[in-house]
């Protein structure tokens, strides 16, 4: 069977984070590994408090797995600070990891800041060049390149110039666009959209890292890219198409809906 890595938060909601990567991969019948970043005491109505994992800690979760498995796919979601990315940085190069995912996670839906603000150019400068394909959503690519992204031109300008800043490959979410979500995707050579209807749903917990691991489960998989990222839009429009009424606030997607 193959393996997918997440090193990610844990969301004790069981909708996004650690949780929703670790559903995902099972999903996608690839065996789940988890090296845990933080943990947020977060249900759908917030997050209320986090403890982020000593660094020392986080590389010993992700050398020990290294050490011991073939890894095929790596997935990076919310990795709090500074200290932090190095940590990951320098784990991820010493052990070669390959088919990495980085998923930039800044803010919450529910507004709380995952990633210290003056974290930002240490992940630009530490987990970029690492990154096989990055998946921001439109505020985070906002914050990226420091332009206003309204409408899919406005995300094709953003994604070649976060192309242009080392990563290999970068699918922008339009989750947050006003019009149809329309996800573009380049890798310095051609672009692709990724079309998709609206779901009127309020249940979108974690979508973004839902989304992620899935890309991540599909290159474990051993397929190409472009692929990847097709295949794991289908499976997210599904998974919100399904998604679950849990819990007083936004809800969680339902990962499983291809099972029951
Ligand atoms: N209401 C929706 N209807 C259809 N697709 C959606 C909806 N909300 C999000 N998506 C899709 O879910 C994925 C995650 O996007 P997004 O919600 O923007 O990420 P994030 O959780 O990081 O904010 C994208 O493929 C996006 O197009
Ligand atoms: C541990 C953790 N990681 C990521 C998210 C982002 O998910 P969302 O944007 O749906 O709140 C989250 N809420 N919690």
């Amino acid at each position: 069977m193959k393996t997918a890595l997440t090193i990610a938060g844990s969301d004790s909601g069981g909708g996004a984070g650690i949780q929703a990567d670790l559903k995902t991969f099972a999903a996608f019948q690839v065996f789940g590994l988890s090296a845990i970043t933080a943990i947020t005491a977060q249900n759908t109505m917030g997050v209320f408090a986090v403890q982020e994992v000593k660094p020392e800690i986080i590389a010993a979760q992700i050398d020990c797995l290294f050490e011991d498995m073939d890894i095929d796919a790596v997935k990076i979601g919310m990795v709090s600070d500074t200290e932090i990315i190095k940590t990951i940085s320098a784990a991820l190069k010493r052990n070669n990891a390959g088919n990495v995912v980085l998923d930039p996670v800044m803010i919450s839906k529910s507004g709380y800041k995952l990633l210290k603000p003056e974290a930002i150019e240490e992940l630009i400068r530490s987990l970029f060049p690492l990154a096989g394909v990055l998946t921001p959503n439109l505020v985070e690519a906002e914050e990226i390149t420091g332009q206003k992204i309204k409408n899919p031109d406005d995300m094709q300008t953003a994604a070649e110039k976060i192309h242009a800043m080392g990563v290999k490959a970068v699918v922008i979410k339009g989750g947050h666009l006003k019009s149809s979500p329309v996800d573009v995707f380049y890798d310095g050579s051609s672009f692709l959209s990724l079309r998709g209807e609206f779901i009127n749903s309020k249940n979108t917990h974690g979508t973004g890292c839902t989304f992620s691991s899935a890309i991540a489960a599909c290159l474990a998989q051993g397929k190409s890219l472009p692929e990847a990222v097709t295949e794991a839009k289908e499976y997210i429009t599904g998974a919100i198409q399904n998604s679950l009424d849990i819990g007083k606030g936004v809800g969680p997607t339902h990962h499983f809906y291809k099972f029951y």
